[in-house]
């Protein structure tokens, strides 16, 4: 009957009581990364998952394909620091890309940092990084195999490396004094492993601190600037402020858009940064967001969300605190993505109108409107620019458009020649003329109205049997917005495949309201949004059940495994990438208590704690219907969502669901590779082709030329 041999997975009584419930936990042992039995574990499974990777026919020819589709070259906006200007780039294949130093915006580039060299197999990447006011200093964090640890380096604005180096920084942004003498950054206890171990550890991320180093000194006197041991999940951070006057120090609680906002004027402490310098506690409760865009003087503006769940620009003079916050451009219909300030005194407004990007300018001291900027429908990321700029640049993609890099400059008289493209990401061998992107809003379980993006060849017949790819989120206000992806190309153009983007609710899509309608007791929402996703696609003969495939990552592998769950019968595929699949003790590993602010607090609410072991994907493994094949994409250095929660939830569902079909249940486990950012390009390769493999040989789905 072609079951599969599985291999033989250890099962013990352990069980916990909480809040007065029992709960086995029979493969709690998988979550010790180090030991022998586990790694047996890892390598087995690997060895029965290899099979299922490799029996589509055409996986040279799609691997072939996208690797092509990989290979653009593709840049950055550029941005000016000091006398120089800077942009990313990468020629297409390079496992990283590669930071460039210009004498002016058409001249000619040379390498300012190329991480490529710090290890042979790519996978040391660039996190975070910034220059100094001055531009005469750039300080970069680098991660090795993907973990969310970092070691901060300093170069000089020649690429001359300085002898600083910060270890076990995490979660940190690097923000220097204007006096070039040093930096802030954040970082927690080390852990006690080895260095290229890092990652792989599954100890929890508390009592974060906030440093100050100074630069030629070593990091044993760097100065502890705020740690609060009597909240151990909060985080720190500090900003300077444009003008190098005042410190924002903002404290977050967890992932809600929520800080508390204090500001320290350096003068009044001598310019001596200490644990006791004076601060402005201008909001010490976490009511709302607050995001400095820049000051004048000691008048301070804000993108907050305060009585706001779509956001608005606010300001408040530090010199008349009684007067509070006051509106500079209020909340609209649409929700306010980000706002930049440029060009001396223009505040650059992206909005987010039912998932497409707009863009306006206003003037930042009345918030007065000045113009719209007509971009095409897609998203609009990374505008660079700044008060001193008289121009600004941007990146925009959509799921046909790879990148284009616009240029906005306030100078040119005539309105309408002030944008320009500045350059265009041409991919050979992809015509986007033979696609067609729709935006559909669909009603979910609720009747509430869903938007959900759906790509495919023009002319596709609607009869039911196109194989789809169906993706999806829906959590932490993180909107999942148009993007051009490699592979939804391939199975658009040679698996005669539809791709559909749905935008749950937990997403940001439609601002704060939208997140909360996902999360905590509302979390079902979600589930119920992506599997009404699904009846939309069948209903509307897209596709049929056995053609159907999703997908997610993350809070998205979540989904996956709650929904494959709650309805096997609605699929006929699903692949969980780094999934958060055991809700019951997600809180206990690395940074995992930071996520209960859209989950739930397992251990200390009994209604959180049901409501979790409702959907856990654990703790509700369907035994009544056969599930579809089924794949756990994971890695070992993944530091973020820590891989034993696809360890356990792989091994409950062979155990129980196993018998029940001869569809594959397996587990990837990647090496030397983390949640995802920074991946080598090899990398996200090699896994995609496993990914879409394994979808197109489960969902029947076949290759055209
Ligand atoms: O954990 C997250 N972000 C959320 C995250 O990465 N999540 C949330 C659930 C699983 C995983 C994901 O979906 O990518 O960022 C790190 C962090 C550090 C300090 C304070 C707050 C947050």
């Amino acid at each position: 009957d072609g079951k599969i041999v599985y291999p033989a997975i250890l099962r013990t009584d352990v069980k916990d009581t909480v809040h007065g419930i029992t709960v086995e936990d029979p493969y709690r042992w998988l979550e010790d990364p180090d030991s022998e039995a586990t790694g047996a574990f890892v390598t087995a499974q690997n060895e029965v998952t290899k099979e299922f990777l490799n029996n589509f026919a055409a996986r040279d020819k799609y691997n072939a394909r996208l690797t092509e589709l990989f290979n653009y070259e593709r840049y950055s906006a550029p941005y000016k620091r000091g006398n120089y200007y800077y942009f990313f780039h990468n020629s297409g294949l390079q496992a990283q890309n590669i930071l460039y130093q210009q004498d002016s915006i058409e001249g000619e580039r040379r390498v300012f940092l190329d991480p490529n060299t710090l290890e042979e197999d790519g996978t040391a990447a660039l996190s975070t990084h910034r220059f100094s006011k001055s531009g005469k200093i750039y300080g970069y964090a680098i991660a090795k195999s993907g973990s969310d640890w970092v070691t901060i380096y300093l170069k000089d604005d020649k690429g001359n490396a300085l002898e600083d180096v910060i270890e076990w920084a995490k979660f940190t942004d690097i923000s220097f004094t204007h006096d070039d003498k040093g930096f802030f950054y954040s970082s927690y206890e080390k852990p006690n492993i080895d260095k290229e171990k890092a990652g792989t550890e599954t100890g929890t991320n508390i009592n974060k601190r906030l440093y100050y180093h100074k630069i030629g000194t070593p990091q044993a006197e760097d100065v502890l600037v705020y740690l609060d041991t009597s909240n151990p999940t909060h985080s720190p951070s500090a900003e300077v402020s444009d003008d190098g006057k005042y410190i924002l120090l903002t404290v977050g609680k967890d992932c809600d858009p929520v800080n508390k906002l204090f500001i320290v004027d350096l003068e009044a402490t001598g310019n001596v940064i200490s644990r006791d310098w004076p601060i402005n506690k201008v909001v010490d409760n976490f009511d709302a967001l607050y995001s400095y865009l820049t000051n004048d003087g000691t008048v301070f503006y804000f993108q907050t969300n305060k009585d706001a769940p779509r956001y608005k620009v606010v300001k408040y003079d530090l010199s008349k605190p009684e007067q509070g916050f006051t509106e500079i451009v209020p909340q609209v219909e649409d929700v306010l993505s980000s706002a930049v300030v440029v060009n001396k005194d223009k505040l650059v407004l992206q909005y987010m109108h039912d998932v497409k990007s707009c863009l306006y300018i206003h003037d930042l001291s009345t918030g007065r409107l000045l113009n719209q900027i007509t971009v095409p429908i897609g998203t609009i990321s990374g505008i660079s620019g700044r008060k001193e700029d008289d121009e600004f640049f941007f990146s925009f993609t959509s799921y046909l458009t790879p990148g284009t890099i616009y240029r906005y400059n306030f100078e040119s008289l005539d309105e309408e020649k002030r944008l320009s493209i500045f350059r265009q990401a041409d991919v050979k061998n992809f015509d986007n003329s033979l696609f067609e992107t729709n935006q559909v809003f669909y009603e979910s379980k609720d009747g509430t109205k869903i938007p959900m993006f759906i790509t495919h060849k023009k002319g596709l017949v609607l009869n039911s049997n196109n194989p789809a790819f169906l993706y999806g989120y829906g959590g932490f206000s993180i909107p999942i917005e148009a993007s051009y992806s490699p592979s939804a190309i391939v199975f658009m153009q040679h698996l005669d495949g539809v791709v559909a983007f749905a935008n749950l609710r937990g997403g940001g899509e439609y601002g704060e309201d939208w997140h909360k309608a996902g999360m905590l007791l509302n979390k079902q929402n979600v589930f119920d949004d992506f599997q009404y996703a699904a009846k939309y696609l069948i209903r509307e003969k897209y596709t049929q059940p056995s053609r159907l495939a999703i997908n997610g990552g993350s809070n998205g592998g979540l989904l996956v495994g709650a929904c494959v769950n709650q309805a096997p019968e609605l699929f006929g595929a699903a692949v969980a990438d780094v999934g958060v699949l055991d809700m019951l003790r997600f809180h206990k590993f690395t940074i995992g208590h930071a996520w209960q602010s859209d989950y739930g607090y397992p251990d200390d609410n009994k209604e959180d704690f049901l409501n979790l072991h409702k959907y856990s994907p654990l703790h509700n493994i369907n035994t009544d219907k056969p599930y579809p094949p089924l794949a756990l994409f994971t890695s070992s250095h993944d530091d973020r969502v820590v891989p034993l929660h696809s360890f356990k939830y792989i091994a409950e569902l062979q155990h129980k669901a196993g018998p029940l079909t001869s569809n594959p249940l397996v587990i990837r486990v990647e090496t030397k590779a983390g949640h995802g950012a920074g991946k080598p390009i090899s990398k996200r390769i090699a896994e995609t082709t496993d990914k879409f493999s394994f979808i197109a040989s489960s969902i029947g789905a076949e290759w055209r030329d």
